[in-house]
């Protein structure tokens, strides 16, 4: 059957965990008490607050949930309102240039020859939807935005829930099995294949030194570099 839509997940993927890790978290960990400071009565930052806030139990002050936050930063927790705050802190870096997002040098390429082979591309990461469009609008390979179709965060619901998938094969409105799922989580891909999708794991070896090989892969077909992905 052939593929006529990629869904690519970012961290690990496209991008590398060390940028996510040692660039983007940190970024965010010092900036959040100054940005809860000034924006933190602005509607759109409230609500997440108030949400953190009730999951510590209720009512707390803001210092409390900067730290509630900052430890779901050190957890890596992928949480929706941690990932929609950060999203907004990292809008700041970007435009003042703090950074560019990493690129693994053979993904920008192989997005356009996709794009160019009459592909759709579509983004499915626990980053919020406003922080994956600044990733990939900000990049070390330029702006490659325009590239994508659409775009995917956990408000569809969580990567390893086989039916955020369905859910997304819904929106995009084509076949489950016309759609490829990419990414370096094996639980991930077991719920697109779950889901019904073609699924490939990215196994970076800057990223994953190991190589998962054999049942480690849990039978999902393996690639190293998008190079040797053939659709
Ligand atoms: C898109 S913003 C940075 C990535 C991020 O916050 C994250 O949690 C990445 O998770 P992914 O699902 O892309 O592995
Ligand atoms: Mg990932």
């Amino acid at each position: 059957m052939p593929i006529r839509a990629i869904l690519t997940d970012i961290e690990g993927t496209t991008s590398s965990i060390s940028f996510v890790k040692d660039v983007l978290f940190p970024y965010a960990r010092r900036a959040l008490p100054g940005f809860v400071a000034t924006r933190g009565r602005e509607p759109g930052v409230r609500k997440w607050l108030d949400t953190v806030a009730l999951e510590n139990g209720g009512a707390c002050q803001d210092s409390v949930i900067v730290e509630v936050l900052q430890g779901w930063i050190d957890e890596d927790r992928k949480h929706t309102a941690l990932k929609a705050l950060q999203g907004m802190i990292w809008a700041d870096g970007y435009k003042s240039a703090d950074f560019t997002s990493h690129m693994y040098p053979d993904a920008a390429p192989a997005l356009r020859q996709w794009k160019d082979q009459g592909l759709r591309l579509y983004v499915y990461s626990s980053g919020s939807v406003p922080a994956q469009r600044l990733l990939f609008g900000h990049s070390d390979a330029g702006d490659l935005t325009e590239l994508f179709s659409g775009w995917f965060d956990t408000e569809v619901g969580g990567k390893r829930e086989a039916a955020s998938y369905e859910r997304i094969v819904e929106s995009i409105g084509l076949p489950a099995h016309e759609i490829l799922f990419l990414s370096d989580v094996i639980e991930e891909l077991d719920a697109a294949r779950e889901a019904g999708l073609e699924t490939v794991l990215i196994d970076r070896l800057d990223d994953y030194p190991t190589p998962r090989e054999g049942a480690a892969t849990n039978d999902h077909p393996r690639a190293t570099s998008f190079d040797q992905i053939e659709v």
